[in-house]
């Protein structure tokens, strides 16, 4: 069939839909076998400053640090040591602050998220899965978020 190349495309990607898919492509560095979450920071301008996905901190191997989640003892379990996807994103900024600006994430942020994310004067939070939506970690970031405007 014969296209018309007069015309703009119609069925491109609009910005909400763009930058949560960056987020969901973010997601697949994840090593989490669980659970990979990606996150997508945008300025007022449409702008990416900043992308980052769930993983252990810099220096902190992969293959050295546990992915298990529920081994008795808590030292071989990720959770002490996992950084979020929210906090690389935002430390992971390529400009001096993120004060105004969208989060993109796929998992609702938690508790610890949500207060880096109001701390760092990120205005926006969108996301796409509510998962944990009856947990107390998400209710206590909603609580956050609520108060803080976001
Ligand atoms: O706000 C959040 C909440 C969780 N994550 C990451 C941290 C972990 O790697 C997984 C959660 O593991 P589960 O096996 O689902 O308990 O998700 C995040 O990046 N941001
Ligand atoms: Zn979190």
């Amino acid at each position: 069939m014969a296209k018309n190349l007069n015309k703009k495309r119609e069925n491109y990607l609009n910005w909400d839909e763009y930058f949560m898919a960056t987020a969901f492509l973010a997601a697949k560095r994840s090593k989490d076998p669980c659970s990979q979450v990606g996150a997508c920071i945008v300025n007022n301008e449409n702008v990416i400053v900043g992308i980052g996905y769930n993983g252990m901190p810099k220096g902190c191997h992969d293959d050295d640090f546990p992915w298990e989640k529920e081994n008795e003892n808590p030292l071989d379990n990720k959770y002490y040591y996992v950084c979020h996807a929210e906090l690389n994103a935002i430390l992971n900024k390529n400009c001096a602050d993120v004060k105004g600006c969208r989060i993109y994430v796929g998992l609702f942020p938690c508790n610890e998220c949500g207060k880096v994310i109001i701390q760092s004067g990120i205005k926006e939070v969108i996301y796409m899965s509510d998962k944990h939506s009856h947990k107390p970690h998400t209710i206590a970031s909603k609580l956050m978020m609520d108060s803080a405007g976001k």
